[in-house]
């Protein structure tokens, strides 16, 4: 058997409990953007941390990142447990001052079967000590939990306990991802990569196969970015496929691009894509390396 372990883990709860602050503070700087190939798995992977003795590979489950309730019910509907059910342990997050109906909902559509850690964040916030631990026995005992883990995601408090009681629930097996699988690249080629991703997403099978993303611009001006990209295709008629009827597939290839951006930069992002046909580009040796593509 295999000393290491590596498995997948899903972070859910409602909107703002600090998934996304919890996400990162986790995977450090360490920003995995999946490849192509990974991408046709069911799971979109937002990160991946490797360390001596296992490997956590954090999966988005879609649906929870909504701010909108409605839409969370839809998400439900389209089967978020199913999604849930090839992970091997969900980390379901709550505030360390609250529990109310958005986290039942998200608490109830949690697979019986599988290791839930409850994962009660802001303990920072926490002020009144005396209340915290009648707080914490009661929400721990709305369900068989793994464990229980008080954590501050924004002061990077009991992270390691965190990982610990995760890491039991993972299976032993070798690394799942390759150490150069991940990379720790600049902005710019993760902005590249989520346009990508949406491409690939959107587009699937119909995705002309000479497509690229090159940033031509990248500006920083304190929280905000601004990125212009192009999405280069090597004729007219993969042009028209790319930017759909009345415009409407590429606007969605911005719009949810520049949201992924801005949870993984944490700020805002002023995204334009436009669509560019070069001709013969695969043939362009230099043009590939300026890709990335060397
Ligand atoms: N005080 C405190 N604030 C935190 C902590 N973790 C996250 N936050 C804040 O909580 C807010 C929400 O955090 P996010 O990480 O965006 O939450 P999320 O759950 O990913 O939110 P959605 O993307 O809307 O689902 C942000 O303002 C964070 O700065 C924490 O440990 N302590």
């Amino acid at each position: 058997m295999s000393s290491v372990r590596s498995g997948y883990i899903a972070i859910v709860g409602r909107p703002n409990v600090g998934k996304s602050t919890l996400l990162n503070a986790l995977i450090g700087e360490k920003i995995s953007i999946v490849s192509r190939k990974a991408q046709t798995t069911r799971h979109r992977i937002t990160g991946i941390r490797t360390d001596a003795d296992a490997q956590y590979v954090f999966v988005d489950t879609p649906g929870f990142q909504t701010q909108h309730t409605n839409a969370l019910n839809r998400a439900m509907n389209r089967g978020v447990t199913q999604a849930l059910a090839d992970v091997d342990v969900v980390l379901f997050v709550i505030e360390a001052d609250r529990f109310g109906g958005k986290d039942k909902v998200v608490l109830d559509l949690l697979p019986a079967d599988k290791p839930v850690i409850l994962v009660v964040n802001k303990t920072d916030r926490v002020k009144d000590r005396a209340a915290f631990m009648p707080f914490l026995a009661e929400v721990a005992g709305k369900r068989d939990f793994a464990a229980v883990v008080p954590v501050s995601a924004a002061n990077g408090k009991q992270l390691q306990e965190l990982l610990g009681e995760t890491k039991k629930h993972l299976p032993h097996a070798e690394l799942l991802f390759a150490e150069d699988e991940m990379t720790d690249k600049s902005s710019r080629f993760i902005a590249a990569e989520y346009i990508r991703e949406k491409l690939f997403r959107l587009l699937g099978d119909e995705l002309p196969y000479a497509t690229t993303v090159e940033i031509e611009k990248f500006e920083e001006e304190g929280d905000l970015k601004r990125i212009f990209a192009a999405i280069v295709v090597d004729r007219d008629g993969h042009k028209a496929i790319v930017i759909g009827k009345g415009g409407e597939t590429l606007k969605r290839i911005a719009s949810e691009a520049r949201q992924d951006m801005e949870r993984l930069f944490g700020g805002k992002v002023y995204l334009e894509i436009w669509v560019k046909v070069k001709s013969g580009w695969t043939d362009d040796e230099r043009l590939l390396r300026s890709l990335g593509y060397e």
